[in-house]
């Protein structure tokens, strides 16, 4: 059966006055309603080419633990680059319906890779405002470029290369997340899967909202992801909780977003939090973004670094296989 894509939907439904009860979100979720008002702080941001390494690392705790999201500038991925890769993640969205269908995600899939459209529905029985498309882009041997759209032609070059910068940003983070655990530089990417960590690539995109102020683009959670490294489009909408306010990203041109996710809450044993975020819509325009979720191969086990624990720092979460961790929370079993 086909699946219906919210971007269709959506440019029917232009100048309608409301939305499809599907989208339509119970009022304690609303952004009109839940967003924070009044002056609130930006989530940090850090300077990652500042030659003083210590307080790069400061910093970056910091944020780990205050916030689980900050933003990264001056971090080496050419400004030129980031504008190709969201040109080509935009002429993909934009070729014809049969175009993007012949990526597809199969259906019956066990993998996510793969142009979607998430119709199952949360537990609220909400849909998301969204469409996307996933696929692995490290390490080569993961890689199916059956997911990767041929149009437009430079698309696959253009991954390619960030997905290169990509990778020496990851590296650093996770050295300053390992000194800023007082641990080896080496620690925290050799207890998530070393070489063999794995790179999901998401575009999402999400089309023009008559009524962004019923509807979300993503709701709230946190990733499962070890890092996720996002950049965005030039259209706000990425919201996080902060001391029980839902607060707005700031966009900064060329800036990364990096998120906290479970996997580093875990590994880190609850130092580093995974940041609840969520995503609004526009009224006029299409929101995208192009989340790389850093994810350890599905058998690996990931649980607090012993290095971290002791009689007075007892473990607060169970070690895990990766792909045991996913299954639980996709199914929303208890951990
Ligand atoms: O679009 C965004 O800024 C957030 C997307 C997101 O949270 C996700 O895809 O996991
Ligand atoms: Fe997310």
């Amino acid at each position: 059966m086909e699946v219906e894509r919210v971007q269709a939907m959506a440019s029917a439904l232009m100048t309608a006055e409301t939305i499809p009860a599907d989208f339509i979100r119970p009022e304690q979720e609303r952004p009109a309603i839940t967003t924070y008002q009044g002056p609130a702080p930006d989530i940090p941001t850090i300077d990652l080419s500042l030659p003083d390494r210590e307080s790069v690392v400061r910093a970056i705790a910091q944020a780990c633990e205050e916030w689980g999201i900050f933003q990264v500038v001056n971090h080496g991925i050419p400004t030129e680059l980031i504008s190709r890769l969201q040109a080509a993640g935009k002429h993909f969205f934009d070729l014809p319906p049969e175009e993007k269908e012949a990526y597809a995600k199969p259906p019956g899939s066990q993998s996510i890779e793969g142009y979607g459209t998430r119709v199952s529905k949360e537990v609220n029985g909400k849909r998301m405002w969204n469409d996307h498309l996933f696929h692995k882009v490290w390490p080569p041997s993961t890689v199916n470029y059956r997911f990767w759209p041929t149009n437009p032609p430079n698309y696959r070059e253009v991954n390619e290369e960030y997905t290169k910068y990509m990778r020496e940003v990851a590296d650093k983070l996770f050295l300053c997340l390992s000194l800023g655990l007082g641990l080896e530089e080496t620690a925290v990417k050799e207890a998530i899967g070393g070489e063999e960590l794995e790179y999901n690539l998401k575009i999402n995109y999400y089309p023009p909202c008559p009524r962004p102020d019923l509807a979300l683009g993503v709701a709230a959670h946190t990733d499962l992801s070890t890092l996720t490294i996002l950049v965005p489009n030039d259209v706000p909408g990425l919201q996080v909780l902060k001391d029980g306010r839902w607060i707005d990203a700031k966009y900064i041109p060329n800036a990364l977003i990096v998120h906290v996710g479970d996997q580093i809450e875990i590994l880190s044993n609850g130092r580093y939090k995974a940041v609840l975020h969520r995503s609004t819509v526009n009224k006029e325009k299409a929101r995208m973004s192009w989340p790389v979720f850093l994810e350890p191969p599905e058998e690996w086990v990931v649980g607090p670094l012993p290095q971290l624990l002791s009689p007075e720092s007892p473990p607060k979460y169970k070690a895990k296989k990766f792909k045991d961790y996913m299954y639980c929370k996709l199914n929303k079993l208890p951990q």
